[in-house]
């Protein structure tokens, strides 16, 4: 749940306490050859609450993500996160800043065992302010975090079995766990169930509803799957055409006529 206020619906900017939102998405548009993909966007995520982005195919949804995370450069809008004007800044430059989108499967290093994967990573995240550190003791405060990390996303029974061997399911933890040792404050994830099997899909959605639970952390999440969507979000948005169509409680965006027509012919 959202720590402080809970956002007004749709709006962007701060939250009523007058902090600023951990993601503040502002009149954001992409154009390409003509087209509008992405039209006037505003949306803000509050420090602590879980956003869903729902949508017919083609409604921008994945376009919205690369330009919230830096992968493509808007053509209108800003992107602010925790008041900071990130528009302007490459993708590294935002994930230094606590902006996480969640690893591609590439990322992961098959022949290394899970728990190599993740220290890796941490080590990537935090080896340069760990430089001068007695070696085994920096081995020993990179192991420790990898740990705590593996038991959150509930891959510690797997911790020495190589990468490569995991289901579907395990895999998205493992990719949730990387993204966690950059210690991001706004998580991007981009259909976390897709390809995941339904035995696998509670276990997940724990892991996930865990992301926000601690730390103030902020999820933006792009998922086809409505149960997840309801069970997961303090707050939904829905877009069609490039806009953004609603963004309000569950309860409201399912009972609105204008995202039933939205999906019309699709399933909701
Ligand atoms: N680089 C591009 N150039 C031109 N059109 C593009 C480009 N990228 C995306 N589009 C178009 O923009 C629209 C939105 O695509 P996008 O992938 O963002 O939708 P989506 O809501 O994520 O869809 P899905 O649910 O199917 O993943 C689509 O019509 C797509 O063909």
């Amino acid at each position: 749940m959202a720590v402080g206020a809970v956002a007004a619906a749709g709006g962007a900017g701060g939250s009523a306490n007058g902090a600023p939102a951990a993601l503040a998405i502002e009149g954001l548009s992409w154009r390409v050859g003509g087209l509008s993909i992405v039209d006037g966007v505003s949306l803000s995520v509050a420090r602590g609450e879980f956003v869903a982005v729902i949508g017919p195919n083609g409604a921008g949804k994945t376009s919205l993500f690369n330009l919230v995370s830096g992968l493509r450069r808007a053509t209108g809008g800003r992107v602010r996160l925790g008041g900071t004007d990130v528009t302007r800044l490459p993708v590294h430059r935002r994930a230094r800043l606590g902006l996480g989108r969640t690893f591609q499967s590439s990322s992961v290093f098959g022949s290394l065992s899970v728990a190599e994967n993740v220290r890796l990573a941490v080590q990537a995240h935090r080896g340069g302010s760990m430089r001068a550190w007695p070696r085994p003791a920096a081995d020993r405060a990179v192991a420790g975090v990898a740990d705590e990390i593996l038991a959150q996303v509930l891959l510690a029974a797997r911790r020495g079995d190589p990468a490569g061997t995991l289901a579907h399911g395990e895999k998205r933890k493992l990719e949730i766990a990387l993204l966690l040792a950059g210690e991001p404050t706004v998580l991007l994830l981009d259909e976390p169930m897709a390809g995941v099997s339904a035995a696998d899909v509670p276990a997940l959605v724990e892991v996930i509803r865990s992301l926000t639970a601690t730390r103030g952390r902020s999820v933006l999440m792009v998922e086809h799957h409505m149960d997840v969507v309801l069970d997961l979000a303090d707050r939904v948005a829905v877009m069609h055409h490039g806009a953004l169509l609603i963004c309000d409680t569950p309860a409201a965006v399912m009972a609105d006529p204008t995202v039933q027509e939205a999906y019309l012919g699709e399933e909701l």
